[in-house]
């Protein structure tokens, strides 16, 4: 797919209640290929489930999701991988009990095809893909300065190192759009630099990346555009610098009074 057919990701009208609680009201957004967009917002302003609503571990009861213009079925998880939507969570989300090359196999071996009874007897067929995935799988361990770490139990790694591998399991998939749900949280001061590199050069490579995060700075640094949640709707949106300076933000985080003469710096 030439660049210009990408169109990354685009979110229209998504609406999602739990009982009584409307956690996100009409929401639209684009994550357009090649760069990266921002979701931010409060505490409980919806950033995760609108993330799962994407990614297909929740269904929405309006709107739709589309990625490079083709609509994901609502609530079916599994289908994204062949949509080539990629997904990290909050929470670190890796396989444990496995090597760090398998996680990031894992990730490679989602994109290829195969048959069910193929995997089952593990047919000449299956064990080339095995192969394939795990040098695709090595080449990105070298890539992103892991490959001492391929035969380590992922849970044996620092969580910062664990992050990166969620990460580069993600981009085994080779995927359009990758949601990426506050990649920072948890980690050291000293990754945060690492990390912003590596989001950046998701978007070089093409990739639509939407990053929900609370990490004001990195939000700031490396996206192009940011959309603001609060209360389930799209408060504001627009470039980093806009959106800092906007008093509705400012109230938004800090609470009425605030909205003067400051800048959001959380
Ligand atoms: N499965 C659920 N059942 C009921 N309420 C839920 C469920 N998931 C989320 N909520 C509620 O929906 C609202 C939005 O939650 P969500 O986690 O999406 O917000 P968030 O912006 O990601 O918050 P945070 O920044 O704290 O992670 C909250 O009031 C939350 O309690």
């Amino acid at each position: 797919m030439s660049t210009s057919e990408r169109q990354g990701l685009r979110v229209t009208g998504v609406s999602k209640a739990y009982g009584g609680l409307q956690v996100l009201k009409d929401v639209t957004l684009r994550a357009p290929a090649g760069s990266i967009t921002a979701v931010i917002g409060p505490n409980g302003a919806g950033k995760s489930t609108l993330a799962n609503v994407i990614s297909g571990f929740v269904t929405q009861d309006a709107g739709q999701v589309f990625v490079n213009g083709a609509e994901l079925p609502a609530g079916k998880a599994v289908a994204r991988a062949g949509h080539r939507l990629g997904r990290t969570f909050q929470n670190l989300e890796v396989f444990t009990g496995m090597t760090v090359l398998h996680n990031v196999a894992m990730g490679a071996y989602s994109r290829q095809k195969g048959s069910h009874l193929g995997d089952l007897i593990r047919g000449p067929r299956t064990r080339r893909n095995e192969r394939e995935a795990e040098e695709s799988a090595r080449a990105l361990l070298r890539k992103f300065g892991l490959e001492h770490r391929a035969d380590s139990l992922v849970e044996s790694l620092p969580f910062g190192e664990a992050k990166l591998v969620e990460m580069v399991r993600v981009l085994a998939m080779e995927p359009e759009v990758v949601v990426l749900d506050e990649p920072a949280a948890g980690l050291p001061p000293a990754s945060a630099m690492p990390l912003a590199e590596t989001i950046a050069g998701m978007a070089q490579e093409g990739i639509g990346v939407l990053l929900i995060e609370h990490n004001m700075k990195l939000v700031m640094s490396i996206s192009e555009h940011v959309v603001v949640l609060d209360q389930g709707r799209v408060l504001t949106e627009g470039s980093p610098a806009e959106v800092q300076k906007d008093p509705r933000v400012i109230e938004a985080y800090l609470g009425p009074g605030h909205a003067k003469s400051e800048e959001l710096t959380l």
